[in-house]
């Protein structure tokens, strides 16, 4: 479990380069996928994106992780107060440290930051979503987020305004995409986790289509699979696949550098959907995951799209 402060006291904290080592080995705790996919990056960025990591994970765990009983809306407030500091430049605790120097690299914008301490907060009150429109902004707020804060980081095609043809053109800028990949993250987590979040009372997807395949609130808590089912997974499936195609195409407006781990950690993230299939559309019992050696086999694609497209 991921510490909240004790009391933001003087205590002395660690150095920047221990807090980002502190950064790195969460991130390889609690996520093999981004993980992996930051070892493809150049080591200062790989840096920065665990801290935001870190951060992000603690904020998730606020409200999903084991002591989530505990938080209330006043503990996300203080938890943007704390996020306040840190932008001002004083870090409370020892994770704090690598973000805080993160944030003056990058020169981080707050406001990803602080929409998505108000996506864990929908968290809080709202365990049903009517509209796929509701549902999209939740996931804008906890993973679209998430695009725009590595997107600072990972950095634009630098070479664009260079090409005499291009002189006084801006650059396209792919933070669309990002948001749009980080809305598909959430998106395939919430199909794989449906029979987890069941157990919690909580159903994120959209009521309005339960009801377009006629499939109701009962089955889902009682895990019924069958054709109303694999219908309405199949359909959420298919949406899903639309936004990391739509991603896709603003990959090739990243930093050069980029371009491979975000090209991996999309094809290994959406493989999920796959695998989904496979299990045929049983997420009631089975958590579907891709095996750690056929991630291992889609490095080498996603170098050629990297290259390539
Ligand atoms: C390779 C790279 C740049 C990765 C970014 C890593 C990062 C900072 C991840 C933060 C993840 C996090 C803890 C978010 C808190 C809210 C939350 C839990 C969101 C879900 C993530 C997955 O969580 P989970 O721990 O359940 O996952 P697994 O158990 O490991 O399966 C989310 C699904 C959201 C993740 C969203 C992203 C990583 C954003 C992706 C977008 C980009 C990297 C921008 C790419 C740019 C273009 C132009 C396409
Ligand atoms: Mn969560």
């Amino acid at each position: 479990m991921l510490q909240l402060p004790e009391s933001p006291c003087m205590r002395k904290l660690v150095s920047v380069e221990d807090a980002y080592e502190i950064c790195r080995q969460i991130t390889a705790k609690y996520s093999k996928t981004f993980y992996l996919g930051t070892l493809l990056m150049s080591q200062q960025k790989r840096r920065a994106i665990w801290a935001i990591y870190v951060w992000c994970r603690r904020t998730d765990e606020l409200v999903d992780g084991p002591a989530a009983a505990l938080t209330t809306p006043e503990t996300l407030a203080i938890w943007e107060k704390q996020l306040e500091s840190l932008f001002a430049g004083q870090p409370l605790e020892d994770p704090d440290v690598a973000l805080v120097d993160t944030i003056q690299r990058f020169r981080l914008d707050i406001q990803p930051f602080r929409d998505m301490i108000a996506g864990q907060l929908m968290d809080l009150y709202r365990s049903r979503y009517q509209t796929f429109e509701e549902l999209n902004l939740y996931c804008y707020r906890v993973a679209g987020t998430v695009g725009l804060m590595s997107t600072a980081v990972m950095g634009v095609n630098g070479g664009y305004n260079t090409a005499a043809w291009n002189q006084g053109q801006k650059p396209p800028d792919p933070t669309p995409e990002a948001v749009t990949l980080g809305i598909a993250n959430q998106l395939t987590n919430i199909l794989r986790d449906v029979g987890e979040d069941a157990r919690r009372g909580r159903i994120y997807l959209p009521l309005e289509d339960l009801a377009k395949f006629n499939y109701t609130e009962q089955d889902l808590f009682k895990g019924v699979i069958d054709d109303r089912w694999r219908e309405l997974i199949r359909f959420q499936i298919r949406r899903t696949q639309e936004f990391y195609h739509q991603a896709e195409k603003g990959i090739s407006h990243l930093a050069p550098d980029a371009r491979w781990p975000v090209w991996a950690s999309l094809m290994l993230y959406s493989q999920i959907l796959q695998e989904i299939e496979r299990n045929d559309y049983d997420v009631f019992q089975k958590r579907a995951y891709v095996p750690s050696l056929k991630k291992m086999r889609y490095l080498p694609v996603a170098w050629l799209r990297s290259q390539a497209l």
